[in-house]
């Protein structure tokens, strides 16, 4: 066989309408000489396709995970395996628990039987298209803002569509646990709220790297423990996160970041030189064409155009904190350490920085920012010291948030 197809029907009636016949690949990948596939977005119902499905594929009707023994091939779910997994280390009890799925898909058929065997006390899904399965919106927000577990399967929230998401967690009262099965961006919209409203949140990369190492462990046929999980999820945590500067005018941004990156191996972006680059014109010369408010909307249009990027640092403009849409946009995939340099040292006047005119200028600037900065920050850095000092520090707090993630 030449030609293959790993899809759907409409696929390959499309192909054939070309005069391309496509076979059904199945048949031809048995024959292959490998262990097993993985499939990351799976078809719903598709257990029958595989000569033995386990169980708990057999219960939820999706199989993510083959393996290929003696001409037939075994099927597994390893997003059942996956949900499990992470609800027990975090050690979660979920026992009478009311429970919304938002979305009904592949991943909401997989942690049903999950949820029935961790004995939950009801469980809804909804959907905009509702079915025999699953509710409405309007029915979810008449009848079930008291559930105590949000579980977010849908697609919704994903790079590029970061602001889809179709629900407000705020609305939920009683909510006690966010499961987000979003991982691009690192912390979803939904997943920043949640944690902003103290409610205990898994992220999509957790689960996204438990799914895989259950594939794996099947493809492999050996175990992976707990800490070689940690590990995996801590250095691509670590590598995917943007690290945002974010403080006063002549705080420090550029020359820290400049010297992170080395350190850190992610490039320094500079929010000010990128909005120069794309408009070709200097920052006086936009606030004295458009004014302040014509500099901010494009300063927001460049946060959300770094926000979907990962493995930066970025350096923000002084006042990008002004707009609460930037440090959302910015969160999304980074963490925000806040400069802190003392007033006295900062820069009193400079051409080249419009808000930074005169002394009292920038001690006005100081006093009403600075408890922005302190809002936003993740982490807090003094630089009064050698800068050398300051970037050692940041190392140490990134470490410190990192191995702290498990609590999230
Ligand atoms: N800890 C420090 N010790 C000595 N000089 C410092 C220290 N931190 C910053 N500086 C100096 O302050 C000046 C401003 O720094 P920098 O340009 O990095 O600030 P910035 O926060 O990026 O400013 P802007 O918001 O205007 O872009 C530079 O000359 C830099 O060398
Ligand atoms: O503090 C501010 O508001 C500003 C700081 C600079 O980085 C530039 O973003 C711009 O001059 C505005
Ligand atoms: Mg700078």
């Amino acid at each position: 066989m030449k030609t293959g197809l790993i899809g759907n029907e409409i696929s390959e009636q499309i192909f054939n309408e070309f005069d391309l016949s496509c076979k059904r690949i199945n048949s031809y990948i048995k024959s292959l000489d490998f262990n097993g596939i993985y499939i990351d977005f799976p078809n719903e119902n598709n257990c029958e396709r595989i000569d033995v499905p386990s169980e708990n594929s057999k219960r939820s009707n999706v199989v993510d995970t083959i393996i290929f023994k003696n001409e037939l091939s075994y099927g597994f779910n390893s997003d059942y395996d996956a949900f499990m997994y992470c609800i027990n280390r975090h050690a979660i009890d979920l026992k009478d628990k009311k429970v919304l799925i938002i979305g009904n898909n592949w991943i909401s058929k997989s942690i049903l039987p999950a949820l029935e065997d961790l004995n939950v006390k009801e469980i809804y899904i909804v959907d905009q298209n509702p079915d025999a399965d699953s509710i409405s919106y309007t029915e979810c927000y008449a009848r079930h803002l008291d559930s105590q577990i949000v579980i977010h399967t849908g697609l919704t929230g994903m790079n590029p569509d970061i602001d889809s998401i179709p629900i407000d967690i705020h609305l939920f009262l009683k909510c006690e646990l966010l499961i987000d099965y979003v991982y691009d961006p690192l912390i979803s919209k939904i997943a920043q709220d949640a944690l902003q409203s103290g409610i205990q949140t898994i992220t999509g990369i957790e689960l996204k790297i438990a799914k895989i190492k259950f594939a794996t462990e099947k493809i492999k046929g050996a175990s992976i423990q707990e800490k070689l999980f940690q590990s995996v999820l801590d250095t691509y945590y670590i590598n995917q996160l943007n690290i945002v500067l974010i403080g006063m005018p002549s705080a420090g941004k550029t020359t820290i970041g400049k010297l992170l990156e080395t350190k850190l191996h992610k490039s320094f972006i500079d929010m000010d030189e990128i909005i120069v680059q794309d408009t070709h014109t200097s920052i006086p010369e936009i606030f004295k064409r458009s004014g302040e408010a014509g500099f901010r909307k494009l300063e927001t249009m460049t946060a959300l155009k770094l926000s979907v990027l990962n493995q930066k640092i970025i350096g923000t403009g002084g006042g990008t904190i002004k707009n609460k849409i930037n440090i959302d946009l910015l969160k999304l995939n980074g963490v925000v350490i806040f400069i802190d340099r003392d007033l006295d040292k900062l820069v009193t006047y400079d051409p080249n920085r419009p808000l930074s005119s005169s002394q009292e200028a920038v001690k006005k600037l100081y006093e009403e920012r600075f408890p922005i900065y302190q809002k936003y920050a993740d982490i807090t850095v003094k630089n009064n010291d050698k800068i050398e000092d300051t970037v050692e520090k940041i190392i140490c707090e990134l470490n410190r948030i990192v191995k702290n993630k498990k609590s999230v």
